[in-house]
């Protein structure tokens, strides 16, 4: 590693050090329902903390595209956060100016302060020099522990590298040593599962990835935008019809590139998007047009199955339904057990990522067994394929 760590930073005490973390954590009902990634961060804000720094926590939560949005505030984290650290956190109503300042001149040494939403203000995913600015006002150090946000471009996660002294935090380390151990050199077959809702942000992964793997599968949200980008009609399932075009695009670079693409057969379809909604098992070619796919098939499963006992190597990211809500999870637990099992026979080597995948993985009960488990979704593909990720990259740039 090229970049300077937590290691470097000693004399710290009453120094107010910006972290940047993701908290951006799967949610329901205003409660966490999977701290994982809280988890991964609380050795980084401790350790800091245990030296005597004021610990200010930036972070973003969802989507709210430069507004204020009540659901997306991240003081409903809050009680989780001051759970997995054991300790009190402080919060503050804006993440810049008075309001911000305020709270951490009353921080004491060691305290930790968590700021609002990053993405409350437009400034953050433009990386706009004002903004920035207006971060790095408070703070003298920036600590980057947010590997898995670490392919935006943003102020916080990558603009306060250019202001202000910046430093790896442990979990970005640790990240980036792990999978370099565990995907630096796959061994073939590879094998990678995409699956998820977040189809316009990953689709455009997928045309390096099938590159450089021997099979995708495809499922959750995404393969309803592959079928109905193979003239399928998906009724009124999750799907992004106007990516039909780079759906195709993709289909023709992986038979370039020799690369097997699994779209699933049948599905799971209901009416409703609720727990034990009413449902029926159909070929995807007969999804009724008032209902909606939920998880692949019976089928599609034993497909996706034997695919994992093919691979030596499993990159996967992204559920195969809506795991959530039962019994829509069939496909993502069964899967999960299957490449668990196949990773204790020492078969296989598993490498899974993403907010909703990890929760997916702790669902079915077998995140241990994994080889790897990364909290990064997106920033975990484009890191597989090659991508140079920018909060990465100008760690590595600081002398
Ligand atoms: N067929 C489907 N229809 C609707 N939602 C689905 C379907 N399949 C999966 N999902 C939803 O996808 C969501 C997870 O997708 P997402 O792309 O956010 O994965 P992730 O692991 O959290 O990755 P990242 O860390 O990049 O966010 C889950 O909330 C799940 O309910
Ligand atoms: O959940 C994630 O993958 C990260 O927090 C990044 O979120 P984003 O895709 O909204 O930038």
């Amino acid at each position: 590693m090229t970049f300077k760590t937590l290691d470097n930073l000693t004399d710290i005490a009453g120094k107010r050090v910006l972290v940047r973390v993701d908290l951006n954590v799967p949610v329901k009902d205003g409660k966490v329902t999977d701290a994982t990634r809280i988890e991964r961060v609380a050795p980084t804000i401790l350790e800091l903390s245990k030296k005597g720094a004021k610990v200010i926590l930036l972070a973003h939560f969802g989507r709210p595209q430069g507004a204020v949005v009540a659901d997306m505030s991240l003081e409903q984290i809050l009680p989780a956060v001051n759970d997995v650290l054991g300790t009190k956190v402080h919060f503050a109503s804006d993440c810049i100016g008075e309001t911000a300042a305020a709270a951490i001149a009353a921080l004491d040494n060691g305290g930790i302060l968590l700021l609002e939403n990053t993405r409350f203000h437009k400034g953050e995913e433009k990386n706009n020099p004002d903004f920035t600015a207006a971060l790095a006002a408070n703070g003298d150090i920036y600590v980057n522990d947010a590997f898995s946000a670490a392919h935006r471009a943003h102020a916080s996660t990558e603009g306060l590298a250019h202001l202000l002294p910046a430093y790896a935090g442990r979990t970005m380390q640790a990240e980036l040593e792990a999978l370099e151990k565990g995907l630096g050199n796959p061994v073939r077959p590879v094998v990678a599962i995409v699956g998820g809702a977040k189809v316009s942000t990953k689709i455009d992964l997928l045309m390096n990835l099938v590159k450089k793997v021997d099979a995708l599968v495809i499922g959750g949200g995404m393969a309803n935008t592959f079928l109905a980008a193979r003239g399928t009609n998906v009724g009124k399932s999750l799907c992004e019809h106007d990516l039909a075009e780079t759906a195709k695009q993709i289909m023709i670079e992986a038979a370039t590139a020799g690369c097997a693409i699994v779209l699933p057969d049948d599905g799971v379809v209901a009416r409703e998007f609720k727990a034990n909604a009413e449902n029926e098992v159909v070929n995807v070619n007969a999804i009724p047009a008032d209902a909606m796919m939920l998880d692949v098939g019976p089928k599609t499963i034993e497909a996706v199955n034997a695919w994992i006992s093919r691979a030596t190597t499993l990159v996967w990211n992204g559920p195969l339904g809506a795991f959530e809500i039962a019994p829509f999870d069939t496909a993502t637990v069964s899967a999960a057990k299957h490449a668990a099992a196949r990773t204790r026979e020492g078969k296989l080597v598993s490498v899974a990522g993403g907010g909703d995948t990890v929760a997916a993985l702790n669902h079915a009960g077998v995140a241990d067994d994994f080889t790897y488990v990364s909290t990064a979704g997106g920033a975990f593909l484009e890191w597989m394929e090659g991508k140079p990720l920018p909060g990465v990259d100008i760690l590595h740039q600081q002398k």
